[in-house]
């Protein structure tokens, strides 16, 4: 990751430092952002210290003084943990402004700005763990107050560890849930189901894995760099009357689009209804 936008780095606080937030910050300072610009928080000392080691990043269980000390809040609790640890912050938050990111899902920008306060920038961001490799992709909506230049900030930030989409309508937001924030665990599940067909059609444990696992990255590294649609790669695999179409056909006639669009609009519907759950 580069700076040559800005002549001093701005210091990020991930208040809550689980798999999503150390994901974003690992990939972060993987890519080469100055760790010691970046503090994360915890309930735990011993996420910490593991935090500490792995990435150099600056840690403390004290949310107040992170908040104190940053240009950039990311908040990375749970949604059910959101209200009461906004509460907390309020006063650290009004006196600094700093921008306010939350990465929960449907924790709205209006429940984030009453919370904490209000008279904030705020941008609800939907990344994704892949992030931790480089990989992720993160869907944002931004409020009314936020700058080009703190838009610009995040677009650094996360064009580091991935792609990003901005949405015009914070709603949208429950579809990038839908499709990519829940995304990879529809992929893991595929992985593991194939990996259990294999081992069921004879192969051993771990060369059913392997083949799994290449298989999927293959199919997305080629659908990435390819000029041709997903379509037509997957056309391109089957074969007139042969192995892979037999295969397809057993999918199509087993409705796995509809299996699939189900769930990423079940995936959508939960985050709508943790926003209804938690406002208060
Ligand atoms: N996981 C995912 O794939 C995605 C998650 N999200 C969102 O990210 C958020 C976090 O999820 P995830 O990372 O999976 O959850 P985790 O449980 O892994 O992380 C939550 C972190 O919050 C910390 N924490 C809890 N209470 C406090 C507190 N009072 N002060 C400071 N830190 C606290 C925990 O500390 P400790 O370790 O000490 O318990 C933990 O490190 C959620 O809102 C979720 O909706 C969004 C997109 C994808
Ligand atoms: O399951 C969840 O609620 C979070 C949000 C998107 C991915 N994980």
């Amino acid at each position: 990751m580069t700076h040559q936008s800005t002549a001093t780095p701005r210091t990020i606080a991930f208040i809550g430092a689980g798999n999503m937030a150390s994901a974003i910050f690992g990939g972060m300072v993987d890519a080469g952002y100055p760790a010691d610009r970046i503090i994360a928080t915890a309930r735990s000392r011993e996420t910490l210290d593991a935090l500490e080691q792995r990435y150099g990043v600056s840690t403390t269980q004290d949310n107040a003084y992170a908040v104190s000390q940053a240009d950039v809040v990311v908040l990375g609790v749970k949604p059910q943990m959101m209200h009461d640890v906004c509460q907390a912050l309020t006063p650290a938050v009004q006196n600094r402004k700093p921008l306010i990111v939350s990465v929960a899902a449907g924790i709205t920008c209006d429940s984030l700005e009453r919370w904490l306060g209000g008279d904030l920038a705020i941008i609800r961001c939907m990344p994704n763990t892949p992030s931790l490799v480089g990989v992720g992709a993160s869907g944002l909506y931004a409020t009314a107050q936020v700058t080009e230049e703190q838009r610009g900030l995040m677009d650094e930030m996360l064009t580091a560890v991935g792609i990003v989409e901005w949405v015009e309508e914070e709603g949208l937001l429950e579809a990038v849930t839908g499709i990519s924030g829940s995304g990879p665990a529809y992929f893991f599940l595929f992985i593991e189901s194939l990996e259990a067909a294999g081992i069921e059609l004879g192969l051993n444990a771990e060369t059913a894995r392997r083949l799994a696992i290449q298989t999927a990255r293959g199919a997305a590294e080629m659908a990435f760099f390819s000029e041709h649609e997903p379509a037509e790669l997957r056309r391109r695999v089957c074969s007139p009357n042969g192995t892979t179409e037999r295969a397809i056909n057993s999918f199509e006639e087993d409705g796995l689009r509809d299996i699939v669009e189900r769930a990423a609009k079940a995936s959508g519907v939960r985050a709508a209804e943790l926003a209804r759950e938690l406002d208060r």
